[in-house]
Formats: C-alpha cells, structure tokens, sequence
C-alpha cells in the first residue's frame, strides 16, 4: 500500500531498475534480499535504497531485508505494470519498425495494435502480424479504437503534425522518438527517447578519464 501518493519524479525513474534486478533475483528463486545486497547489484547506496522503497511501503524488516516477490510486485503496481495498454506507432521507418518488432513490450503489458506510415511503399507491409495502414486512416482509426499510447517515430519536421492528431483524439500517453520537444496540453503525458543523449554521455565518460585516444 502506498504510503505517498506523490513520489518523486527522480524516484519513479529509478524505478524500473528496481524493478528489473528484483525481476532478475525472482527468476533466480532468491526470496529475500537486504538493501546492502541490493545495493552491491544495483550501484545505488544503501540508504538510498532504503530511502526510495520507503517512499511506499514498509517492505524491509530489520534483520530480514526485503521479501523480493512483494516488492517486486508492489513496483509493477505503482509503474502501472499491472495493467494492459493498448499502443500504436507512428512512423514505420528504421526505428519505428525496430520497436515494433521488440516484441519484449508485451509482457510488460505494452500490447502493439496498429502502425501507420505515409509511405505507400510500407503501407500493406506486416510486421508481428500487423499491417502498417496509411496515416490518413489515423483519425478513424483512433475514433474507433481505445489506444492508450502513441508512439511517434516520424522525422522531427512532421512529429508536431502527427501529436496534433493524437492530441484531438483524446491520447494521454505519448513515447516520443523525434528529437523535438512537442508542445501538448498539460494532460497530456510525453516521455522522450534519446539515445544520442546517451550516445553524448558515454563519448563525455570516456575522454573525462582519458580512455579515448584518437
Ligand atoms: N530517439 C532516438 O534516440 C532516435 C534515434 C534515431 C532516430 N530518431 C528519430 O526517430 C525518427 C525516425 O527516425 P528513423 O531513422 O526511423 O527515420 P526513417 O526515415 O527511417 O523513418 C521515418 C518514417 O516516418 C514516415 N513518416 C514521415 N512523415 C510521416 C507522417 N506525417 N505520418 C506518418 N509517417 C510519416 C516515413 O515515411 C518513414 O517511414 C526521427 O525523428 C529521428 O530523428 C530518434
């Protein structure tokens, strides 16, 4: 049960790394772990840890640890891995079809219904079984349909067109891949990828410690 109703947003990100060692440690049958183990495997401190699981729940006992099957579950709830979404693509070029076809999503509860592309050339195309429709039927589409995300992987020049559309229709949850901020109603939520940014980190980690030589 939630102890806070607000977590912190730099909380929720640190999350799905919880969330994915304990995921680990439950496939490896280990029922049990205390913040110090966890910390050894995750690389965040202990008390940090203790600090972040507190934020929801009472979920360590002194001298036993955390009980990784409740806590694992109880982070499925609060990032909402406990319900099902239906989501659409939008944009089926090197990147749109590279995450239609991670079909790892799915057992998240992240369910792919529907891709659409302006290139007739891709239009008819499957992918898992999908046919990539034309993105004039998007409107219909979305008038017909429930979709609970959007993914947009249109070049950055058309994303804005493309959210504009979501955005009429009613979609509240919109993964990003086009490096451009949208600007959407407050109600709407969007989440940015960028792997460049990542990219820009690793290349800057590298020649702070002098590892790069060119
Ligand atoms: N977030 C990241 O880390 C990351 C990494 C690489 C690329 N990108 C971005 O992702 C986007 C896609 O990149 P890509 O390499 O897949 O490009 P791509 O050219 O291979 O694919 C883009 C697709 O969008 C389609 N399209 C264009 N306008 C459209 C519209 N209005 N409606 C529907 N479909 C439309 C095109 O026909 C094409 O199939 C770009 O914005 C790119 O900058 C992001």
């Amino acid at each position: 049960m939630s102890k806070d109703t607000r977590i912190s947003m730099a909380v929720v990100r640190r999350l799905p790394k919880y969330h994915r060692y304990l995921g680990e440690l439950l496939r490896n049958d280990i029922d049990r772990i205390s913040s110090k183990e966890l910390s050894d495997r995750i690389g965040f401190t202990a008390s940090q840890i203790r600090q972040d699981l507190n934020c929801f729940g009472d979920f360590g006992q002194q001298g036993y640890g955390y009980n990784v099957k409740e806590l694992h579950n109880e982070i499925s709830k609060i990032l909402g891995l406990d319900k099902q979404y239906n989501t659409i693509i939008i944009g089926a070029g090197n990147i749109g079809q590279a995450v239609a076809n991670y079909s790892s999503f799915e057992k998240y509860g992240f369910h792919l219904k529907a891709i659409f592309d302006k290139n007739p050339k891709l239009v008819g195309i499957k992918i898992r079984d999908i046919e990539i429709q034309d993105v004039d039927e998007l409107s219909s589409y979305l008038d017909n349909n429930k979709v609970d995300i959007a993914i947009i992987c249109v070049p950055r020049l058309h994303a804005q067109s493309v959210a504009d559309i979501l955005v009429s229709k009613g979609i509240k949850g919109i993964w990003n891949f086009a490096p451009t901020d949208l600007q959407v109603p407050d109600d709407v939520i969007i989440e940015n990828v960028h792997l460049s940014e990542s990219l820009m980190t690793l290349s800057y980690r590298l020649n702070e410690r002098n590892l790069f030589e060119d």
